[in-house]
């Protein structure tokens, strides 16, 4: 089998991107957990719909697959408005946001991911269209150039990051809401599975759910795509009831160990003692060693991996902690006693 990674986005994405929209909640009443976050936006909703205007600027950070998108969508639902969603990456220029723009009705939402991945001569377009409405630009060249200035309806700007540091500071501060996605724990990631379960018509059991739940790296994306695997694999060795048992033999086989992490979370770990002595090692020495692009372990593998204690961050660099050791089946290292 091949090796199996849970945080790719290669090529499996296309379909999933399809699952998981069946798979989304509607209403914040559905969002499961993120309670900080949904209760700070309940009440904003519900303040912005009283006064009949758009709902303020909200930037969603976070790493990946925690339901940003998700949670846009949502917004854009408990708002009865349109939701126009777009990338960073895929506004290169001034006049791709300016098709956007032109498409906004009174209080739509204009869903940004990957915010942080904006050029900067479109970020800087964004400045008045988000604080006063309206967007001057130059149309036309050489002697027709003129500068036109463009009205836009009220609308609100969702940005979504997993980098909320490299977000320039006059685009973060006109953000009225900045809100922190959380890691999931045990409980909520359940609830997901079981729900995930249900749409997907599967049974499953309380346990088989919390076993899938353990080892989801308190990511909904990855709970909701274990499921998947799991439920493949008791389809073909039972009667397709997910038991715990069962689900702890399908990730087994998928090399998806007991707190979750996967061959490459295990690789980063080993690779630091073996070669830097459990560290400090800088991420891009690891990085270098392990054959690994920096961000992806910066934004997708280290954060689990601090968020359960494995790793830490000192002035000097990551270093592997004791349980890690002990996880990793490793003796420690006479200095760490
Ligand atoms: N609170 C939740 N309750 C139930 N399901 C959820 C929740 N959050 C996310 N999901 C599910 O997890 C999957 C991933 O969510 P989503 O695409 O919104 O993540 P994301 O944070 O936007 O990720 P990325 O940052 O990688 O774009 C979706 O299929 C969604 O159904
Ligand atoms: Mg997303």
């Amino acid at each position: 089998m091949d090796e199996f990674r849970m945080l790719s986005s290669d090529v499996v994405e296309d379909n999933e991107e399809i699952i998981e929209q069946s798979l989304r909640p509607q209403a914040l009443k559905e969002y499961i957990g993120q309670t900080k976050v949904t209760n700070e936006l309940q009440i904003y909703i519900e303040a912005a719909k009283f006064r009949n205007e758009a709902l303020d600027h909200v930037l969603l950070y976070g790493p990946p697959g925690l339901g940003k998108t998700t949670l846009a969508r949502v917004i854009a639902n408990e708002m009865n408005v349109n939701i126009h969603t777009t990338s960073g990456p895929a506004i290169e220029k001034p006049g791709d946001l300016m098709v956007l723009l032109n498409e906004l009705e009174p209080g739509d939402v204009l869903f940004i991911d990957e915010i942080h991945r904006l050029p900067r001569v479109v970020e800087e377009i964004l400045y008045s269209a988000m604080e006063d409405y309206f967007v001057d630009i130059i149309v036309g060249q050489d002697v027709n150039a003129r500068p036109v200035h463009f009205t836009l309806p009220p609308f609100t700007l969702i940005g979504a990051t997993t980098k909320a540091g490299s977000l320039s500071a006059p685009l973060r501060a006109r953000f009225g809401i900045v809100l922190r996605m959380e890691f999931y724990d045990v409980v909520d990631l359940t609830k997901i599975v079981t729900r995930t379960a249900g749409v997907l018509n599967n049974s499953i059991e309380e346990e088989g759910a919390l076993e899938i739940a353990r080892r989801s790296r308190g990511t909904p994306r990855i709970a909701n795509r274990l499921l998947r695997r799991v439920r493949d694999y008791t389809q073909v060795y039972s009667d397709g009831i997910i038991t715990s048992p069962l689900a702890d033999k399908a990730l087994t086989l998928l090399r998806v160990d007991k707190e979750g992490l996967d061959a490459i979370d295990r690789q980063i770990l080993t690779t630091m003692i073996d070669y830097y002595h459990g560290g400090p090692v800088g991420i891009g020495s690891i990085a270098a060693t392990i054959g690994e692009d920096r961000d992806t372990i910066e934004d997708m593998y280290e954060p689990y991996l601090l968020q359960i204690g494995f790793l830490k961050r000192t002035q000097r660099g990551r270093v592997v902690t004791p349980i890690a050791y002990d996880h990793l089946g490793y003796d420690l290292p006479k200095t760490n006693e």
